[in-house]
């Protein structure tokens, strides 16, 4: 396929409640798209009319204009899908659980090793082809069971929270594995409510709430949308904290919040307080806090950190946010 659009789609389990409402989104070979929203906002749901496993109430999956629906016995060859829950088989080993999938998928004993050899190698799990699943880790178990569902070489991967429950190494390893994945012209649609896991990861976004689209794009073109000129930076400041509350404002810096700076102090009051965590919203890239830094040394502020709190992504989700209970 090259392209896969989902068109103004709408579902209700209930024929009352909308779980996704005129949901439109696209995803084209090799691009890797991030479903984003909070638990509820309908992510299962679209990767499930997607997988045709549901009929969507009114509106299309298109497979290069083909409606996914009514092609579904052809389009579901071409889908890899994890829902949740990765139904792995404890007894089995890492290489026959795989085996087992080339077998079920019809293919002859030759082509069966050699996907296994390739999967097992592109998920790292080569050193551990004859372990029992039962006795791998959970970042190992998950990467297998993602192995399995590119067993018969599907063209759309859609992974529902696949990065749930795995330590950062593991999340990072995932990531690396599926951009690999994607370079080899697989589209791929990850569902994730951990923002800060997507940034430099996927190359479109769709950010759900409550069933609606609320923005499609490349992350590029997300963040411009939303004009995330602003970025909030959390300032650890020993000494001079006033001082630095009057520079950053003089910078239109919007002050959110001073707190202390370790859990065993206090602030009584933080207009007079010396010393403290100042949470600042600021325009402009990271040389302006690289600016920012320079002239708050320069006025003997006692600075020892200045760190970037949310990413792109997370920024452009509280600006949704704030949009929304406006
Ligand atoms: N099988 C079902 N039967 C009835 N309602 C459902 C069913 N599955 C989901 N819903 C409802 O549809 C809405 C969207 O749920 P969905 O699971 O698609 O969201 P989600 O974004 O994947 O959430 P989560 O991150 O919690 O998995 C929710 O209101 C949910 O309660």
């Amino acid at each position: 396929m090259q392209r896969v659009e989902v068109r103004s789609i709408t579902h209700s389990y209930d024929g009352v409640r909308k779980a996704v409402s005129s949901l439109s989104f696209t995803i084209a070979a090799g691009e890797v798209l991030a479903l984003i929203g909070p638990n509820g906002a309908g992510k299962s749901t679209s990767l499930r009319v997607l997988a045709t496993l549901q009929r969507p109430d009114e509106g299309c999956v298109l497979w290069d204009n083909r409606d996914a629906w009514h092609e579904r016995q052809d389009i579901r060859q071409r889908i890899g899908f994890l829902g949740d829950g990765t139904a792995l088989y404890p007894a089995m080993t890492a290489a026959g659980y795989l085996r087992f999938f080339a077998e079920c998928y019809g293919m002859d004993d030759a082509k069966a090793d050699g996907r296994v050899d390739e999967l097992l190698a592109i998920f790292r799990l080569s050193s551990k082809a004859d372990a029992r699943i039962s006795d791998l880790s959970k970042g190992m178990r998950q990467r297998l069971a993602i192995a399995r569902t590119l067993v018969h070489e599907p063209e759309l991967l859609l992974l529902d929270e696949p990065a749930d429950g795995l330590d950062p190494l593991g999340r990072r390893e995932l990531r690396e594995i599926l951009r690999e994945v994607a370079t080899k012209g697989v589209g791929i649609v990850v569902s994730s409510h951990i923002l800060r896991e997507l940034d430099g990861f996927c190359d479109t976004v769709a950010l759900i709430q409550k069933g609606e689209l609320q923005v499609f794009g490349t992350v590029d073109e997300v963040i411009e949308k939303y004009e995330v000129a602003r970025r909030v930076h959390e300032v650890s400041v020993t000494k001079g904290l006033q001082k630095a509350v009057e520079i950053l404002r003089a910078h239109e810096g919007l002050i959110e919040a001073i707190e202390p700076l370790n859990r065993e102090e206090t602030i009584d009051d933080p207009k007079t307080a010396d010393r403290g965590k100042i949470r600042v919203r600021v325009h402009g890239s990271e040389n302006r806090a690289a600016t920012l830094l320079r002239e708050l040394v320069l006025a003997d502020v006692e600075v020892i950190g200045l760190t970037r709190l949310r990413s792109d992504l997370e920024d452009v989700y509280q600006s949704i946010g704030r949009d929304e209970v406006a």
